[in-house]
């Protein structure tokens, strides 16, 4: 077995975050629809939580935030003139649609794309495909610059292959890790890969939800699988129970989250709860392991308490000594059921010993807790070593960020701000210099 770390890689807040009730199915995001913003504290608060990590000796990197506003999307749209005609006749005449166009959606880089490690893969290489997400129109493009970040850090093409999004249909809806998860007795070790898809769209005897959207479907899971080039002896496809959809579990990973062989979950996460089980317990046999469920009951947690405090939106991360700790929000403190029942894991004895609690309030203003703000991406030392650019979290920086943050963010935004075409002109200048921080020069296309 090769010995491998997962790193993670966390969204780093852009200059435009804001609330804008785009997420049709996320409570979140539609209850804070049009209050203001804060992207100074939204990036702190991120950067926060990457040193922590670091500083813990958790492998730590990041993902720099997309350019903003898409006014290509506005043109394409039929505004025009300059670039201060186009925000003001946008905010005119399509309000939502110029929120689209400045979405703060990318930040939430479990999104981003679906990873498999090179111990899962048959050609051997880490295999990355960046998700469509082209259930939303305000996150239906974020895979132009997702596949273009991924190949400038992941451009070492014997190491690594970035395959191009799936083609950007319902059919083959497309979220990225929000819906996937890897088991494995250690990161370098052989793996089971799990999908969790909310509806299939030639599959009529799937269940779906009725009152939200399901976002990803089996079709989407099985060509990533496929890409990827996956043992079917250790990838299990499970649907998402659509009871739980309708009650604002608009990703799996609001309510499941695995790492290593233990799979923390609720009850009522899974179609066939029985049956997904069984499925991962006979796929890890056949890599030497053996599954730990940690099952949430309702009567423990309700779903409701569930979605309100991001209990399984949570890291789950592997310490050196073999137990876990489990990065929550500080929502979870704040819900009595969730509070409880974490003081009670903990003390249990279990598999997760440990909680990590952040404060990331900005983040989960939309939607988006610990896990949604970070792609994993278990790499070999080579493979880490091959990577491109100055992403990894260190004390220097950290530091260089959180000075890039004070210098060029606004500490407060509110619809109206979208139009003004400062603001814009504040996000390129702020990404130009973000290019020589991260040493990643063509990052972005600011054309
Ligand atoms: N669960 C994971 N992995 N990610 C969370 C994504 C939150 C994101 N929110 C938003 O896109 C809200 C944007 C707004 O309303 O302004 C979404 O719903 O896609």
């Amino acid at each position: 077995m090769r010995t491998a770390r997962e790193y993670n890689f966390d969204g780093l807040v852009g200059p435009s975050h804001n609330y804008a009730g785009l997420s049709f199915g996320n409570v979140a995001s539609f209850s804070n629809v049009r209050s203001a913003s804060n992207p100074r504290q939204a990036a702190l608060q991120g950067l926060a939580k990457m040193r922590a990590l670091s500083a813990r000796g958790f492998a730590q990197a990041v993902m720099p935030p997309q350019a903003r506003p898409n006014l290509r999307l506005l043109r394409r749209i039929g505004f025009s003139g300059t670039d201060a005609d186009v925000l003001a006749k946008a905010m005119r005449e399509a309000p939502v649609i110029l929120a689209c166009a400045y979405s703060a959606a990318p930040m939430w880089t479990a999104n981003a794309a679906t990873v498999s490690p090179s111990s899962d893969t048959q050609d051997g290489r880490v295999h990355f495909t960046p998700a469509n997400l082209n259930n939303k129109l305000h996150r239906s493009e974020e895979y132009v610059q997702a596949t273009r970040t991924l190949r400038a850090v992941f451009g070492d093409s014997s190491r690594f292959v970035v395959h191009d999004a799936l083609p950007p249909v319902p059919a083959f809806g497309d979220e990225g890790a929000a819906n996937h998860t890897r088991f494995a007795a250690a990161h370098g070790a052989a793996g089971v890969e799990f999908f969790v898809y909310g509806r299939a769209e030639f599959d009529p005897s799937v269940p779906f939800p009725r009152k939200y959207p399901a976002r990803q479907t089996l079709e989407a899971s099985q060509a990533v699988a496929r890409l990827h080039g996956l043992d079917p002896a250790r990838t299990v496809f499970a649907s998402q129970n659509p009871d739980v959809i309708d009650q604002g579990v608009f990703h799996n990973d609001v309510i499941a989250v695995g790492n290593g062989n233990v799979l923390f979950y609720h009850e009522q996460a899974f179609a066939d709860e029985a049956g997904t089980l069984d499925a991962l317990r006979a796929a890890l046999d056949s890599v030497g392991s053996e599954l730990l469920p940690v099952r949430v009951a309702g009567g423990q947690v309700p779903v409701a308490d569930a979605v309100a405090s991001y209990l399984f939106n949570s890291q789950l991360l592997s310490k050196p000594d073999g137990r876990m700790a489990l990065v929550v929000p500080h929502e979870c403190r704040e819900n009595d059921a969730v509070a409880r029942y974490l003081a009670g894991m903990v003390a249990a004895g279990g598999p997760i010993n440990e909680l990590l609690e952040f404060d990331l309030r900005q983040s989960m203003r939309n939607g988006g807790g610990p896990a949604c703000l970070r792609l994993r991406v278990v790499l070999t030392e080579e493979e880490a070593a091959a990577m491109h650019g100055n992403v990894i979290m260190t004390e220097a920086l950290h530091a260089q960020l959180s000075g890039w943050v004070e210098k060029h963010y606004r500490d407060r935004i509110e619809p109206k701000d979208l139009a003004d075409p400062q603001l814009a002109l504040e996000c390129t200048t702020a990404l130009e210099e973000l290019e020589r921080i991260l040493g990643l020069p063509g990052l972005y296309d600011l054309s």
